[in-house]
């Protein structure tokens, strides 16, 4: 058949260099003399993904000859990154790669550093979105993502000034040699319009306006490349081309229209990563991706089966938060509208296929659309969404719990539609992403279904993939661990405990602190060559990357760095532990609050590294556009890792687990997965402090006040005034008022509440740190201990739990 064998394309330095060059001459159409950084890239690009096709092929090929059950993870978010060196790491062709390009004298690191990271995503959500796709394929689990291929993913952040600055995105210009366009894989997609019934239960749905949904997909290799799934990204496309007689007529804008108003829905990424915009194009988004993703799989499912009534045997479909939960108003329509099943059957179905998680408890993250804005763009799912809503409420009348129906109403007040009722409604399965998270999904948001449906809530605590976040970031510890403990803990994680054995060993110990100390040197060059800044890389690298956010405290952090920075120009003289605060993150353009605390930051910044009587003891460095490839040189550079939220408001976090993976150690509060890390890695390798999330939940009733604690801490009263009088912004000494204002007048997120115990965690922390090898033993018991963060471990979770599939 058409697929040559693996072996024949051969994975030698040799065939991959005569590879490289057909490619370069032939697809890149460039001869070697003149070939640009970009055309080798993308040459070796195409030779390595002609490898990963050999395996596509023939995964996608097993799963339809035995018509295996397969999981579809519908996501907006896909937060990928860049995918060469995953590619080339999980067929383990690297040192063959090396060698071939070095015939031409070039570093493989400057090739794949050509390749633009695919940020399609904010955030946690759609970061663990891409590690899931990972784990699915090592875990040799029939998968597709099913998500949108943005023109413009998340906003490039530069500073002016210290200011955000947000700039389009648009990582397709360079070309992205992953992505196979499929164009007969199109479907229709309706918006609008009005409903019509003939009278024999036919309903007709008019559309007042239709686009193509056009796929994409992306091949997503697994572990030594024995499975790989696909991510079919959708792209809008107009129905109707351009309008010729306006053309003609000189109208050339309008004439466009229709076409630009198509292709519109899948232009860019919504950079919001809590507060829902509602606007309609927004919504319009989520039901183009989800309509095109149950038109495919149902068309694939009837492909192998004939009978759409046991589409729950073979198909299992994960809604990752609320975004993509008009599936279930959807999934209704097809069977019912299409395959003519009754309501009842079809619900049957839909609650059998879907499931949904959950990734915050922030009540103005959870979707709720206007119910006129909703019945203009989706009438019929209005009327199926009124349908659903009138059954349920009947269902849970008749079992007389007491429970509160406005509360488990999808329509709310009669104004608006809960997404996450329907998501629930409509699901087998519901979960949280770690275990106080799910606790307090019980507790507080799905209280009342909780006690409807008892099982129907479960766990699955977030992970992270070992391949992206330790094999492919860190290549020294990589190294380090493979001629110490072996390779098993690439496939399977939890086999990384045996490096505790080595904990106390000087070797050892003397190794993975040099395999620390060489990544800090590469973190330095980045920071210098980014901001201009020297940092000393024996100092603390105390490191905060994540999106920024009131509830995840930045402040707190800035505040902390402030009292430091006057403690040590009070006590020059002293032995302070040198340390460099570190932070990336970018702020929803909107949120307003959050682009005050990076300029804040930005501020503190230029004080402190300028100030003499300082010098290396304190250095603060906020890395502009944080993005997964930044990432991937930060991580493997902290020896601090910044977990600080409120407690009950960080739903798990990841960045958690891949710092704690790398040997950072951990300062944070009881919330999320810190109390799982907590508990795996021993209270004397991590920093807790602050107000556990029962204590943040008495203080909501009860009422706290802020100022009475202000002016109880010295050392808190000193850094608030130093910020309100301009300390750090002479040029406009009253801009942080509303920044502290906050925090005397309400201080909803308790950084005052938390920030003794925080202060005096830190310098615990400095203490910790100046005994170089016990850190080292205790950095080493990190990585040690938190095997069970993977992903995989995660995935297996899912798949046992909630699609009842098998995994290797
Ligand atoms: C509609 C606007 C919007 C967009 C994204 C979101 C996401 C749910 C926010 C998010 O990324 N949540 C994070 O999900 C991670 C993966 O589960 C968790 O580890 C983080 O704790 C959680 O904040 C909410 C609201």
């Amino acid at each position: 058949n058409a697929m040559k064998n693996w072996d024949d394309r051969g994975t030698t330095a040799e065939a991959i260099r005569a590879g490289m060059i057909d490619k370069l001459v032939y697809s890149v159409g460039k001869d070697p003399e003149h070939a640009t950084l970009q055309d080798w890239s993308t040459a070796l690009g195409l030779v390595v993904r002609d490898h990963v096709v050999d395996h596509w092929f023939r995964a996608s090929h097993r799963s339809h000859e035995e018509k295996k059950k397969r999981v579809y993870y519908l996501s907006m978010e896909f937060l990928i990154g860049r995918l060469f060196n995953d590619a080339i790491a999980n067929l383990q062709i690297e040192p063959a790669v090396q060698e071939a390009l070095s015939t031409y004298g070039l570093e493989l690191r400057d090739l794949l550093d050509q390749e633009s990271d695919a940020a399609l995503g904010n955030g946690g959500l759609g970061r663990l979105a891409a590690c899931f796709l990972d784990s699915m394929s090592r875990l040799e689990i029939p998968a597709f993502g099913y998500g949108i291929r943005y023109e413009h993913g998340l906003f490039r952040q530069r500073f002016h000034d210290g200011w955000q600055i947000e700039e389009a995105e648009d990582w397709l210009v360079s070309g992205h040699v992953w992505e196979f366009e499929r164009l007969e894989a199109r479907y229709t997609i309706k918006f609008g319009g009005h409903i019509s019934f003939d009278g024999q239960g036919n309903t007709k749905w008019h559309a007042e306006e239709t686009v193509f949904a056009m796929a994409y997909d992306t091949p997503i290799t697994g572990w030594q490349g024995k499975h790989v799934n696909t991510l079919r990204l959708w792209s809008s496309r107009p129905t109707e081309i351009l309008d010729l007689r306006r053309f003609n007529s000189g109208d050339y804008l309008n004439a466009a229209e229709k076409m630009i108003r198509a292709e519109t829905i899948s232009r860019v990424l919504y950079p919001d990563d809590t507060t829902p915009e509602g606007k309609e194009l927004r919504l319009k988004q989520e039901y183009f991706f989800t309509s095109a993703s149950l038109q495919d799989l149902i068309r694939r499912y009837l492909t192998e089966h004939d009978d759409i009534r046991h589409l729950p045997d073979f198909v299992s479909i994960q809604m990752n938060d609320t975004h993509p939960a008009i599936a279930v108003a959807e999934l209704m329509r097809l069977l019912t509208d299409e395959h003519r099943l009754s309501f009842v059957d079809a619900f049957d179905i839909v609650q059998k296929t879907l499931s949904y998680t959950n990734h915050t408890l922030l009540p103005e993250a959870l979707e709720r659309w206007h119910v006129g804005l909703f019945r203009k763009v989706l009438p019929r799912h209005m009327q199926i969404i009124e349908w659903i809503d009138f059954h349920h409420l009947a269902e849970v009348q008749s079992r007389n719990l007491a429970v509160s129906l406005e509360d488990v109403r999808i329509i709310g007040h009669g104004s608006e539609v809960r997404m996450g009722n329907l998501a629930f409604i409509g699901s087998k399965k519901v979960n949280g992403v770690s275990a106080l998270h799910t606790e307090l999904m019980k507790q507080t948001v799905f209280a009342e279904f909780h006690r409807l449906y008892p099982d129907r809530i479960v766990n699955e605590t977030n992970g992270i993939t070992p391949r992206r976040w330790l094999y492919e970031c860190n290549p020294p510890l990589r190294k380090l661990l493979m001629e110490t403990i072996g390779t098993d803990w690439i496939a399977n994680l939890e086999k990384i405990d045996a490096a505790a054995a080595f904990a106390t060993d000087a070797s050892f110990k003397e190794k993975f602190a040099a395999a620390k100390h060489a990544n800090k040197i590469r973190l330095a060059g980045v920071i210098e060559k980014k901001l201009g800044l020297r940092v000393d890389p024996t100092a603390l690298f105390d490191v905060q990357i994540k999106r920024i956010h009131e509830y995840k405290r930045q402040f707190l952090n800035i505040l902390e760095t402030i009292a430091l920075y006057q403690a040590i120009r009070r006590s020059p003289a002293n032995d302070w532990t040198p340390r460099v605060k570190i932070f990336g993150g970018k702020a929803a353009p909107g949120y307003h609050v959050a682009k005050q605390i990076i300029k804040l930051a930005n501020d503190v910044a230029k004080i402190v590294n300028s100030d003499p009587v300082v010098g290396d003891r304190l250095k603060v460095a906020f890395l502009p556009n944080y993005n997964v490839s930044l990432a991937e040189v930060i991580i493997p550079a902290a020896d601090l890792s910044e977990q600080i939220s409120t407690a009950g408001m960080e739903a798990s976090g990841t960045g958690n687990m891949k710092l704690a993976l790398n040997g950072a150690l951990t300062i944070g509060t009881l919330d999320g997965a810190n109390v799982e890390i907590g508990e795996r890695v021993g209270p004397e390798n991590i920093y807790i402090f602050g107000l556990t999330s029962e204590d943040v939940a008495e203080i909501r009733v009860k009422g706290y006040d802020s100022r009475a604690t202000i002016e109880g801490d010295p050392v808190l009263s000193d850094v608030l005034r130093a910020i309100a009088e301009g300390d750090f912004s002479p040029d406009d000494p009253s801009r942080y008022h509303d920044l502290t204002d906050i925090l005397y007048n309400s201080d909803y997120f308790l950084v005052t509440a938390d920030f003794q115990s925080y202060f005096q965690r830190q310098r615990d922390v400095d203490h910790g740190f100046r005994d170089t090898s016990r850190w080292t033993e205790r950095a080493i018991l990190n990585t040690a201990n938190v095997g069970w963060f993977s992903s995989d471990r995660t995935i297996r979770g899912y798949a046992a739990d909630i699609w009842n599939v098998p995994s290797v």
